[in-house]
């Protein structure tokens, strides 16, 4: 598959404060990958960075070989993002909404693949209530809905279970699972569950003082799998005790 995302060099500072100090990442069609670290070591600043809400200090960020920052429209054609949920228009209800991003992406009508992953994740009923209405759950499924809308080649998701009760969990986890293997979609995923990291995914990637620390390979996550008495958060916490020199 090909490279659909690639990060190069990237860095960002707010002010004096440097968060990401050389940042790089591939990620091909197919992969589903969960990036993982601390609080406040810029997992969400990095998407930021991808998504082009927060424009990089240095480095560059191609998506489908577009430039998040000279071609920021080709680039976002390629990426689906899910917004934070807090952002969600109050007074607009979830139909709207999608039918607007729907409009975006060139579709004339809200997909029907969206409609059924809106009664998969149990929301469809809250589809014509106003965004100002929702429950916390609620609001981040529509913000996954909005992401996932399309099913555009890249799809970017920052802690997307956050709220959601463990039947859309299970039902969200899987939906991305598939979409990675059959759909070649290629999935990142900034999580704290590191079950889901462990059990859902094929590659994870730590970021740690502004760096990509240590990665986990397929194999090396099968291999955890495969033994009882190893887990993705142990090998994380020795991890962050130890760190590998950066990649
Ligand atoms: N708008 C901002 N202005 C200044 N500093 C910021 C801003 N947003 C984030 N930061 C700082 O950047 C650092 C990285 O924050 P970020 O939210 O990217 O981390 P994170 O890994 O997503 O954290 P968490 O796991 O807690 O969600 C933190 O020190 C945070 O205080």
């Amino acid at each position: 598959m090909s490279v659909i995302l690639e990060l190069d060099g990237l860095q960002h500072r707010y002010d004096e404060h440097a968060v990401l100090n050389g940042i790089d990442l591939r990620l091909r069609g197919g992969e589903f990958v969960a990036l993982i670290g601390p609080n406040g070591s810029g997992k969400t600043t990095l998407l930021h960075c991808l998504a082009g809400i927060q424009r990089p200090s240095a480095g560059r960020v191609l998506i489908g070989g577009h430039d998040i920052v000279r071609e920021p429209l080709a680039a976002r054609r390629q990426l689906g993002f899910a917004v934070d949920p807090a952002r969600l228009p109050p007074l607009l209800s979830g139909r709207e909404c999608l039918r607007l991003f729907a409009g975006a992406r060139g579709a004339g009508e809200i997909p029907a693949a969206t409609l059924a992953l809106a009664e998969t994740l149990g929301c469809t009923a809250m589809l014509d209530r106003r965004i100002g209405q929702y429950s916390l759950g609620t609001r981040q499924k529509l913000a996954i809905l909005l992401g996932l809308l399309g099913e555009p080649p890249l799809l970017v998701l920052d802690e997307p279970l956050n709220g959601l009760d463990p039947l859309s969990a299970y039902a969200l986890k899987h939906h991305l699972q598939r979409l990675a293997a059959e759909r070649g979609v290629a999935v990142l995923l900034a999580t704290h569950s590191l079950d889901v990291a462990e059990r859902f995914i094929n590659r994870a990637v730590l970021l740690m003082d502004g760096r990509l620390r240590r990665e986990w390979a397929s194999d090396e996550l099968d291999a955890i799998r495969a033994d009882p008495s190893r887990s993705l958060e142990q090998s994380m916490v020795e991890a962050l005790a130890d760190p590998e020199p950066p990649r």
